[in-house]
């Protein structure tokens, strides 16, 4: 337990503390760590203490991110309008999410699912969804998610069914103005597209990214197919971290498809596809 078992950015210190000490002493003995924050935690911080934290990117690696939601009240959460500059936490955590279980199907009519699980693909088009009773879920579901390095199928080409409803904050509604951010601003932004890419432009259109949108980006992936290289070139990302590497050799008869996901606040989808067009060779 970490300081009242709160875990966001305020005690990070503490679970690198723990993390290290976990692999100093049974390093041989484990084989994963499960990290169970409160209902109210920022992923943020959880997830850039992997990457950031040089002492703890060294020995171990973040696997994934997994959302529980509960069916019966979720909405209810993702629906709080919350004062300017406020996060709404519901909305925080499935965006930032490679696995959500929507959980107590049992208590919902399937209307209502249909409609929860739209708004949570509306939020996050990256992450892979089931509908589970009582957190029951094949545990290969959660496990070896690796989600540095794979982006998995949901991510699919045509997210007009998205349509993304995007309000500035303190923005005017028919003649009244009020203070407050509408989370549906948090939306995800997917391509997926044949045709090879320059890998300086590439770089240099992420770095981009980054530096205009970084503290409004909560998550990005990508897997894409670069000229001159047999393997495939893949990108995360949680806000202006961001970590390059090649991935798994394209197979010979493989089709080269790019795909790509973006996640955060008033993403602005026209530009994302121009600047990904724009590296095309
Ligand atoms: N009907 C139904 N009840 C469930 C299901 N899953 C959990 N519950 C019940 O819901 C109650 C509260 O459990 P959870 O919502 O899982 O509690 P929690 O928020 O994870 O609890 P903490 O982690 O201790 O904060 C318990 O009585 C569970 O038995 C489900 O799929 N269907």
């Amino acid at each position: 337990m970490v300081n009242n078992g709160c875990l966001c950015c305020t005690v990070r210190g503490d679970l690198v503390k723990m993390l290290l000490e976990l692999v100093k002493k049974k390093r041989d003995k484990v084989d994963h760590i499960v990290i169970e924050t409160t209902g109210l935690a920022k992923p943020g911080p959880v997830i850039e203490t992997f990457c950031s934290d040089e002492l703890v990117s060294r020995s171990v690696k973040l696997d994934g991110v997994v959302t529980l939601v509960d069916s019966k009240h979720a909405m209810q959460h993702l629906n709080e309008v919350k004062p300017r500059f406020v996060v709404n936490e519901a909305v925080e955590q499935i965006a930032y999410a490679d696995r959500i279980i929507i959980n107590k199907i049992d208590l919902v009519s399937e209307a209502e699912l249909e409609i929860l699980t739209k708004r949570i693909k509306h939020i996050n088009g990256m992450a892979l969804i089931k509908q589970a009773k009582y957190g029951s879920v094949d545990m290969d579901f959660l496990h070896y998610i690796d989600c540095l390095y794979r982006i998995d199928s949901e991510v699919e080409g045509d997210n007009s069914s998205c349509a993304t409803h995007q309000h500035s904050p303190g923005h005017e509604h028919k003649g009244h103005h009020h203070d407050h951010v509408h989370d549906s601003a948090v939306s995800s932004v997917s391509i997926v597209s044949e045709g090879m890419l320059d890998l300086d432009e590439v770089d240099d259109w992420l770095e981009r990214v980054i530096d205009e949108k970084g503290e409004d980006l909560y998550r990005m992936k990508g897997v894409l197919s670069v000229t001159g290289y047999e393997q495939r070139y893949v990108f995360q990302g949680v806000h202006s971290i961001l970590d390059r590497c090649p991935g798994k050799a394209w197979g010979p008869d493989e089709k080269r498809i790019n795909k790509l996901v973006f996640i955060g606040k008033n993403l602005d989808e026209t530009a994302l596809k121009k600047g990904f067009k724009g590296c095309l060779v």
